[in-house]
């Protein structure tokens, strides 16, 4: 780990900037007209029941497979996103509570949004192909501190722009979109959400559309704006190389997702190299250059690979159909990470496996399974 990785490290707990607490989002599954006409909406369960803390100088990397709620997830830890139940809090401050005008509110709702940013995978859209790059940049700060003069304000934008490399500043501000390459476009969304003196920068596939090249780069680049100017990053990708390495090098922790839920999360060497949850090894598995015997292995770890409907998730522990080491108590009872894993340096598990006295090691074994001793029996 480097020394950078330490020293972040150390400071997690200290000033909690958002704190989620049994958050669930539930949506409405999109239907087709006729379907609207005939038969009973049904509810998706993006989110289920998740509890984690954002410290200042924080990055959290979220994982798993397509739909597994990582989206939904860091939308409503930066306030996008409404939750259907639990709580969302920046500084102490209730999000949703600020957003309806409910009791005290000691921060204002704007203030909590402009404190909370987001850059999309594909800056490209979420940028206006009829502006020049300056006027975009202006609009918020504009927006956010109107007495700001214009020299200000021009300086500060130029300023960023340098920092992120996009030099000389002034020829980069007057190009539109379309004369920047992906790279550019993505540092531009960039240099947008820091000019609002973020607390937490949502980075969601960030860097997935970029050539191979200047993905580490953006990473890198990531990595010493958030050091430099004390944002928080939660960074969500599909590909576990990405989720580590920022994770690693920022000393920051990886939260492995599965169907709603954070079925492990920890310091991201403690997940990958020695994965406590059966679903985090099977994305080991499926990431080639983290797991060097997956290439000896031909099946992947599960028993299943169909994902379930999220509509209608598995009772008990969720991944229970596709687990390969799933006994009769994981269909009825749903394994806890703990409350202590919103906050914890440590990592945690959502697996019966992880208590060596749990009445899984007296469960009969699923049909294919193959039946283990339990550790303290093993000893
Ligand atoms: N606005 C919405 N209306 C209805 N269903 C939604 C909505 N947003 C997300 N969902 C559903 O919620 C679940 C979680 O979606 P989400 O986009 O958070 O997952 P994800 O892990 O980010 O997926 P991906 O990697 O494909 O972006 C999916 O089943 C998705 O179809």
């Amino acid at each position: 780990m480097s020394d950078r990785a330490t020293t972040t490290g150390t400071t997690r707990d200290d000033d909690v900037v958002m704190s989620l607490e049994n958050v669930s989002v539930d949506f409405e599954k999109e239907q087709g007209v006729l379907e609207s006409l005939f038969d009973e909406p049904e509810t998706v369960q993006a989110v289920s029941d998740v509890s984690i803390d954002i410290s200042e100088n924080d990055v959290l990397a979220l994982v798993g497979e397509s739909g597994c709620g990582k989206t939904t997830l860091g939308k409503t830890i930066i306030g996008v996103q409404r939750p259907t139940e639990g709580t969302v809090s920046y500084r102490g401050q209730d999000v949703w509570d600020a957003k309806d005008g409910r009791g005290d509110v000691t921060v204002p709702f704007d203030d909590i949004r402009r404190s909370l940013q987001m850059i999309h995978q594909d800056p490209g859209a979420a940028l206006n192909p009829n502006r020049k790059v300056l006027t975009t940049l202006e609009a918020p700060l504009k927006k956010w501190d109107p007495e700001m003069s214009t020299e200000d304000r021009r300086a500060r934008i130029f300023a960023l722009l340098d920092r992120v490399g996009m030099e000389p500043p002034e020829d980069y501000a007057h190009r539109f979109p379309h004369q920047l390459s992906g790279g550019e476009q993505q540092r531009i969304a960039l240099v947008r959400a820091l000019l609002m003196n973020p607390d937490v920068i949502l980075a969601d596939e960030a860097v997935s559309a970029l050539d191979v090249s200047l993905r580490v780069e953006t990473m890198n680049l990531l990595l010493e704006l958030q050091e430099q100017f004390n944002t928080s990053f939660v960074f969500i990708s599909h590909n576990l190389s990405n989720a580590r390495y920022l994770a690693q090098e920022a000393g920051g922790r990886i939260g492995i997702m599965y169907l709603g839920e954070i079925v492990e999360i920890g310091p991201p060497d403690e997940v990958l190299n020695d994965p406590q949850h059966p679903y985090t090894k099977v994305l080991r598995w499926a990431t080639a250059d983290l797991d060097p015997t997956a290439q000896e292995m031909t099946d992947p770890p599960v028993r299943s690979i169909d994902i379930p409907d999220p509509v209608n998730p598995p009772s008990g522990c969720r991944f229970h159909t596709r687990c390969p080491e799933a006994r009769e108590v994981c269909t009825t009872t749903a394994p806890e990470l703990g409350e202590e894993a919103a906050t914890a340096s440590e990592r945690c598990a959502a697996c019966h496996r992880t208590d060596p006295d749990h009445e899984y090691w007296e469960s009969e074994p699923l049909d294919g399974v193959e039946a283990a001793e339990s550790p303290t029996l093993n000893d």
